[in-house]
Order: structure tokens, then C-alpha cells, then sequence
């Protein structure tokens, strides 16, 4: 198994099927070690279904969940070197934020000197070093969306698995978490599915694009290839136009 091994840990679900009882899911892809890979499609082709399955919140029917190599596609969530995101309520709403912040070191708060110091450099990192008494309730939603950050920072592990994190945050905010999640991976290298509806947000952070459609993968290639006339042709028409829309290549990103 290669988890954190200098080469990066790649997530690949092969032939994996899985049914919520009606129609099936088919995922047969390969997320690339150390890259940041956007999941676009529309609404129900199943993206939030793919990082279930990579997560652990649900088991497949058939097939293999391999992270790093080694299958975990019956391991419960727990043990899966991955950290999730989502939307929203990643947080206990009673617990502050240097706690929530803790569970990612020990699901029981028991923390070390070692481990209160990794809190208080990962709240420092996402830009809320003395916020660490607050509630969640006393924070603002891209506030509370740097906790979760900082919470994956302390859990260090190899794969990050996002949610739509962002998507309720306005644009400049998103800008700017967006900055965040890369510059985080520059430093950590983890492996990133970053789901979302916002092309312009693959456009900034992604490196790889996988896009679902009727519970599948339709397509797969480099971003920079999605986002010319070239791309393929139900993403052009999933992204329709606008500046975001097949050709349009003279649009800033963060890294390319
Ligand atoms: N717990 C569940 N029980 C039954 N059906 C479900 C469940 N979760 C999702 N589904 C169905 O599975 C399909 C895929 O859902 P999923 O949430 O993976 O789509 P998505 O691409 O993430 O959609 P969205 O962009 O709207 O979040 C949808 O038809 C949805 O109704």
C-alpha cells in the first residue's frame, strides 16, 4: 500500500455497481494521486453517490474501492484515510470550535499537548486563530467552513473528499476558500474529488475533470481539454454558454 508515499495516493473504483433499489450506479475510474479532480454532472447523476462510496457511507454491491491499492470497499468509514466535506452541518453545533476542531485528532477530545498545538497551527493556517471558543452558531458560513478545513488539516489524511463546501457561500467568499483548498494541496499533495456545479470553480482549482451522467462516468480528461471546443459534448451542453462556456481559455485560474 502506498498511503502518503511520495508518489500520492490514488482512488480508483473498479466496476464498482451499487443500487439505492431502483437503478443501478456503474462507477469504473480512476482519480490520479496528489491532483485535484472536479466531479461535474447534473443534478442525481450520482456524484454525491461516487464519494459516499469512497467514503464509506455506502457499500458496494460489486466491485473494488481502491485507495492506495488496497480495497476498503468494505471497511466502514472510519478506517478509510479519507476526510469529507460537505455543504454544511460538518460541525456539532454544541461543541466549540477548538473541539470540533480536536475530533479530527480523537473522536473522544482525549488530546495531547502535541495534539492541542496541531488545533491551534491549523486554525492559525485557515485564518481563525483566536476564534477557537466560539460556537458554530457564532461564526459566519465561510467561518464555519474553515473549521472543517481545519479539522482535515489536523486528521492529515492522504485523500479529501469535497462536498459541494462552498456552494452556499457568495462569489468572492468562494474565491477565496477555493485559494484556500489550493493552497492547502500545494502544501499537502492529498488527492482531491472535488464535487461541484460551478465550472468556474473546476475551472480555478481543477486539475482533472470526471463527469457523471444517468449514474456514470460520461467523460474524463485534463480541465484545460473540458473547457475548449474540444471538451466533450454533453459537458459543453451541461456548462452551456457564457464565459464559462466551451472555448472560452483566457480565464484566470489560480494554478495551472
Ligand atoms: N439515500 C438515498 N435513497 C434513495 N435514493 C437516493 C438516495 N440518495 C440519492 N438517491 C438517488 O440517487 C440518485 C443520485 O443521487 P446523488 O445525490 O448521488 O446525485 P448528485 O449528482 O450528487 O445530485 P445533486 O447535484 O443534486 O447533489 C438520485 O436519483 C437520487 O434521488
Amino acid at each position: 500500500m502506498t498511503l502518503n508515499s511520495e508518489s500520492g495516493t490514488a482512488v480508483r473504483l473498479e466496476k464498482v455497481s451499487f443500487s439505492y433499489g431502483e437503478a443501478p450506479f456503474l462507477f469504473d475510474v480512476e482519480f490520479a494521486a496528489s491532483k485535484i479532480t472536479a466531479i461535474m454532472g447534473s443534478s442525481g447523476s450520482g456524484k454525491s453517490t461516487l464519494l459516499n462510496l469512497v467514503a464509506g457511507f455506502e457499500t458496494p454491491r460489486s466491485g473494488r474501492v481502491l485507495i492506495g491499492g488496497a480495497d476498503f470497499g468494505a471497511k466502514p468509514p472510519s478506517a478509510r484515510p479519507v476526510s469529507m466535506v460537505f455543504q454544511e452541518n460538518n460541525l456539532f453545533a454544541h461543541l466549540s470550535v477548538e473541539r470540533n476542531v480536536g475530533l479530527g485528532r480523537s473522536p473522544s477530545l482525549r488530546l495531547t499537548e502535541a495534539d492541542h498545538a496541531a488545533v491551534a497551527a491549523a486554525l492559525k493556517r485557515v485564518g481563525l486563530a483566536g476564534k477557537q471558543q466560539r460556537l458554530p452558531r457564532e461564526l459566519s458560513g465561510g467561518e464555519r467552513q474553515r473549521v472543517a478545513l481545519a479539522r482535515v488539516l489536523v486528521r492529515d489524511r492522504p485523500v479529501l473528499l469535497l462536498d459541494e463546501p462552498f456552494a452556499s457561500l457568495g462569489p468572492a467568499l468562494r474565491d477565496d476558500m477555493l485559494d484556500l483548498v489550493a493552497d492547502v494541496h500545494a502544501e499537502r499533495r492529498m488527492t482531491v474529488l472535488f464535487v461541484t456545479h460551478q465550472p468556474e470553480d473546476a475551472h480555478r482549482i481543477g486539475q482533472d475533470m470526471v463527469f457523471l451522467d444517468n449514474a456514470t462516468v460520461a467523460a474524463t480528461g485534463t480541465v484545460a481539454d473540458f473547457f475548449t471546443k474540444a471538451g466533450p459534448e454533453a459537458f459543453r451542453h451541461y456548462i452551456g454558454a457564457g464565459p464559462f462556456g466551451a472555448g472560452s481559455r483566457d480565464v484566470a485560474r489560480k494554478r495551472t
